[in-house]
This record gives C-alpha cells, structure tokens and sequence, in this order.
C-alpha cells in the first residue's frame, strides 16, 4: 500500500536500441512480475493500455512461464466504442496478444457494451468490476495493481487524462469518464490518477522521435506538469520507462542498464 511519509521512489529509465529490444525485455520483466505475484497471493492484477503499447506485448506469447489462467486484466482506458470497433483498445490488445494466448475469456475485463450509451452507468459498472475484484480482497481504499502498463501521447497524455483537463484534479474516483477527448474518439473511461499511483509497479513504454521533446519534458522538467509526469507510484511503488534510443536521445535524466 502506498506510504504518504516518504517520498515516491524515482523513476528508472531503461533505453534500447530497438523496439525488438523493448518488446523482448518488457516481456522478461512482466513474466518475472507474475511469478512474484501470483507464488505471493496465487493472481496476477495487471491493466493495459491501448495505443502503440498492445503491439509491444508480442514477447509474452508462447511463452510457457507465464501462467495465463492466474492473470486479472483490466484496461487503463478504453475508447467508447463495440469491442470489435478498430478504435477499440480491447480490440487491440486481442489483436495483438490475447488471441493468441491461453487465457480464459472471463479474465479479460472489458466494457460492457450495453452501457455505451450512459457514460455515467458505464464508468460506474467498470468501477464495480474493480471493486469486486480488488476491494473485498485488499481491503484498500483505491486498487494495488501488480503491473499498470502505460503508453504517453505526443501531447504528454496518458491513459485518457489529458493535459489541462479536469479529470486531472480527480482524487475519489477510480474510473472516471470524458465525453470531449482532444483525441479522437471523444468517449472514453479511464483510470484516474490514484489509481494508477497506487499500483506496486507503473511502467510507460514509448518509442519513436516523435515522442522526444515529451519524453524530456515529463523526465527532465516535470514541474510542467504534463500527465504523465504525474504519474509517481507512492512508496514503495516503483515507475519505470521502457524507451527506444530514438525517443530518449533528448532525454539528461540518467539511464540504467537493464537487467533482471
Ligand atoms: O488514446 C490513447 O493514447 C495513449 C497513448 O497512445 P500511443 O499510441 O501514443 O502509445 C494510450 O496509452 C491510451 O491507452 C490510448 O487510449
């Protein structure tokens, strides 16, 4: 549970060559995240996002340490859209790994549908599918996460918490919703910040030059308030970048070489 006597943790910034260096060592780290998860508590709490962050999961599949009937995802955001629209971040994230895996369909958490046209009911059913997997559980009074996975826009977003948004200043809900998203789709859910600094572990992957000028904002200049500079894990929770050397080149703040 995070501790608001000390200070959070600092980030750890890893940088690779290549995406096929990121997706192969983000998938050592996750697949070592799960077995401390689940021989401490026997599950594996891990949410996604969408974006460009589904397709660096590819590392995971056929992999036969990872014990896929003890996994609980949920997203971080989803668009609000049918499960099968291309906007879809549940729709990507089958695409790109879940349909190639095997983990039973009920451990997947996504929307319900039936609800898209309430924002309110909606948001507030995927509160109560957190609630009832983690509350009764943990008896916390926002979600630990083991794993939250993050992506960050050009703009500095992440998750659907935009900069300048109301939604950045939101310190009771777990889930809350936007029906004025800058990127389209304009419906979305999302995780709010408590939740994601409660989580035992954030980590952001992002690469690509058009990420660099953001990249150095949120680590070098983080008084500027960019969402994902807010994203700081309360001890003894730990963030972490997964980062590609295009979009670190601008980037002082120090590297660490990653192991396991
Ligand atoms: O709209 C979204 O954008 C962010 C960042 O996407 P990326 O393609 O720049 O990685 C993503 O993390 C989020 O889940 C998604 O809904």
């Amino acid at each position: 549970m995070a501790n608001l006597h000390q200070p959070p943790n600092s980030p750890i910034l890893y940088s690779f060559q290549s995406k096929d260096q990121i997706i192969q060592s983000l998938a050592n780290f996750v697949t070592r995240i799960q077995k401390d998860a689940i021989d401490k508590k026997g599950r594996f709490t891990i949410a996604l996002s969408g974006g460009s962050l589904p397709k660096m999961l590819g590392g995971l599949i056929g992999n036969p340490a990872i014990k896929w009937a003890h996994w609980q995802v949920f997203y971080v955001d989803e668009r609000v859209v049918p499960l099968d629209h291309p906007d879809s971040n549940h729709r990507a994230c089958m695409e790109a790994l879940f349909s190639h895996v095997p983990i039973p369909q009920e451990n997947i958490h996504a929307i319900d549908t039936a609800l898209i046209n309430d924002l309110e009911e909606l948001s507030d059913a995927y509160e109560k599918d957190l609630i009832r997997e983690f509350a009764q559980k943990d008896a916390a009074r926002f979600p630990v996460f083991d794993l939250i996975l993050l992506g960050m826009g050009p703009d500095g977003h992440t998750a659907s918490l935009f900069p300048d948004h109301e939604l950045l200043s939101e310190g009771d809900r777990w889930i809350a919703y936007l029906e004025d998203s800058p990127k389209p789709p304009p419906k979305r859910i999302t995780f709010t910040f408590p939740v994601i600094n409660h989580a035992a572990r954030v980590a952001f992957v992002a690469a690509g030059k058009e990420k660099v000028t953001t990249l150095a904002d949120v680590l070098d200049r983080p008084e500027k308030g960019l969402p994902s500079s807010r994203i700081r894990p309360g001890f003894p929770g730990q963030l972490y970048w997964f980062v590609d050397d295009d979009a670190s080149s601008a980037v002082s703040y120090p590297k660490t070489p990653f192991k396991l």
